[in-house]
């Protein structure tokens, strides 16, 4: 427990009259993937942003590397935030900018680095998600979508975080590029062992990356375990979108 990247204990979520979680708890270990599922509006979104300190809970508290977020003095939640990448569900590029100052900016941003560094790491990224230093000159107009994902990817880890946030990662990309996203991603963190969030809706995302799963239904968290618990739900929900035809098909000959 002690060791825990997140945790989130008895989170309640209003606005108004609009109850999006009740009594929500959970705890990640470091080098965890989790997703989480969830009908639209069931509060996937805000969840992630309390996760990161971006939103604040209407109950309950939020533990980030071990810090409660609610006590954290003022300031304290940037540089809690400097140790987590976050990529955007659409890609979320500056359009005026190159992909080079584009992978640049979070860096630029904390603002004591030299360009000659800012250079070396924008390279390095580059070079992790598969793209070619060519690639850094280019805008974001002239990139296909599988390269603005790339790119995107690459600024989320230019600071090299602990903790990645990707909201809808494959979302956008047909099948074969869904594909290669989920493969390099899998790479990478074998390779660097860093912990993720994830929102998606894609089944076979799910199968081959997640560790964890968590099910948003009815404002609770339904389900938060293995793919192999998500599976054995009895939860409405969950069954429904587990083993509908198409969570067949993904799923099949897993138990
Ligand atoms: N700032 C806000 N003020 C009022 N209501 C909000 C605010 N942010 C989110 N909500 C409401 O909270 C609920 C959950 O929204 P959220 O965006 O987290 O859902 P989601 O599960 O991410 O949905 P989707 O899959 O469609 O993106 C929705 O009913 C939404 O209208």
């Amino acid at each position: 427990m002690g060791d825990s990247v997140i945790r989130m204990e008895h989170i309640w979520t209003c606005f108004g009259k609009n109850v999006v979680h009740r009594d929500v708890s959970l705890s990640l270990e470091k080098g965890e993937i989790f997703g989480l599922v969830g009908g639209s509006g069931s509060g996937k979104t805000v969840l992630m942003r309390e996760m990161i300190g971006l939103q604040e809970p209407t109950r309950g508290k939020v533990f980030l590397f071990g810090e409660c977020l609610q006590d954290a003095a003022a300031g304290r939640h940037q540089q809690l935030r400097n140790r987590c990448g976050v990529l955007f569900q659409s890609g979320a590029l500056f359009s005026a900018l190159s992909v080079f100052e584009n992978i640049a900016f979070p860096v630029r941003e904390v603002g004591r680095f030299d360009e000659e560094l800012i250079a070396h790491l924008v390279r390095m990224k580059l070079l992790m998600v598969g793209l070619t230093e060519h690639a850094a000159t280019l805008m974001p107009a002239e990139l296909s979508g599988g390269m603005i994902k790339r790119v995107a990817l690459a600024r989320a880890l230019v600071m090299e975080p602990e903790l990645l946030f990707l909201d809808e990662p494959t979302s956008g990309l047909d099948p074969v590029l869904s594909e290669e996203f989920v493969d390099l991603l899998g790479g990478l963190h074998a390779e660097l062992g860093f912990t993720v969030v994830m929102v998606t809706h894609d089944l076979d995302t799910i199968k081959d990356l997640c560790t964890k799963v968590g099910v948003l239904a009815e404002q609770r968290l339904v389900v938060c375990g293995s793919v192999r618990e998500a599976l054995a739900s009895e939860h409405p929900f969950a069954r429904h979108y587990f083993h509908g035809k198409r969570g067949n098909r993904v799923f099949e000959g897993t138990d």
